[in-house]
């Protein structure tokens, strides 16, 4: 099996090298728009752009967007799902604790000594990054990122493209929504609407505009 990763950025290198230590591709190579300036990130080769996906795919290749941006990742994954409806691969460094009773949907990354705990759903596109913990019964929607060492504990609910900042907290039975930014460090307590930022301990809503 090939794995194709479309960006290559240093999020890129973190998809490659959890691929590498999955075993189960035996090549990794990249596509990305800076092609043929950015030829190679790190060890592994950069093969052309995102409008020549289908000249690198065949029925041994999954693809995977590793695109930090929720919302780009979300445009660019819809279009190789819909129009070209590439194999997309789901993720998950051996490191990870990832339960059995868990549901993880595709191309979804779930990265180094993350834990996903029983029940939890995670849906298509997220990042789950380094050491991110994610508990019993959650519902994590598309194209989330839940950052580095961020914590959700039991029975949070979390709506489509939403950024769960690097060590941010997020208590029992909280409903975050849709489009969602909760700062670095925030401890959440209370619900959030949809499109808000929210920062601080505990959480409150900032205008970032
Ligand atoms: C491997 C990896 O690298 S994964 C990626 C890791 N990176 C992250 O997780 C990103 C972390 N980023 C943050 O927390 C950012 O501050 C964001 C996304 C919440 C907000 O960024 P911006 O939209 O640029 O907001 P901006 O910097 O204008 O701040 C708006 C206000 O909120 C405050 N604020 C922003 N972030 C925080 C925070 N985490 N905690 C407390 N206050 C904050 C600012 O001080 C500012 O307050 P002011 O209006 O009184 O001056």
């Amino acid at each position: 099996m090939q794995l194709l990763i479309v960006g290559a950025s240093g999020h890129g290198s973190v998809v490659a090298d959890c691929a590498e230590a999955m075993g189960v591709y035996n090549k990794i190579q990249f596509i990305d728009d800076r092609f043929p300036t950015r030829n190679k990130i790190g060890q592994w080769p950069v093969v052309g752009t995102l409008a020549d996906i289908i000249h690198f795919t065949d029925e041994r290749t999954q693809v995977f967007v590793a695109i930090g941006n929720n919302q780009v990742r979300l445009k660019v994954s819809k279009v190789l799902l819909e129009d070209y409806q590439l194999d997309f691969a789901t993720l998950i460094h051996p490191s990870a604790i990832v339960s059995p009773y868990a549901k993880i949907a595709p191309g979804t990354l779930i990265c180094a000594q993350a834990v996903i705990n029983p029940y939890a759903s995670v849906g298509e596109g997220c990042i789950v990054n380094t050491a991110a913990s994610i508990d019993h019964d959650n519902t994590i929607g598309d194209y989330v990122h839940v950052s580095v060492g961020a914590r959700l504990a039991g029975t949070v609910n979390v709506g489509n493209c939403s950024f769960i900042c690097i060590n941010a907290t997020i208590s029992n039975n909280i409903n975050v929504g849709e489009g969602v930014t909760v700062g670095a460090g925030a401890v959440v307590i209370n619900d959030v609407p949809d499109n808000a930022t929210v920062v601080g301990v505990p959480a409150k809503l900032v205008n970032t505009q």
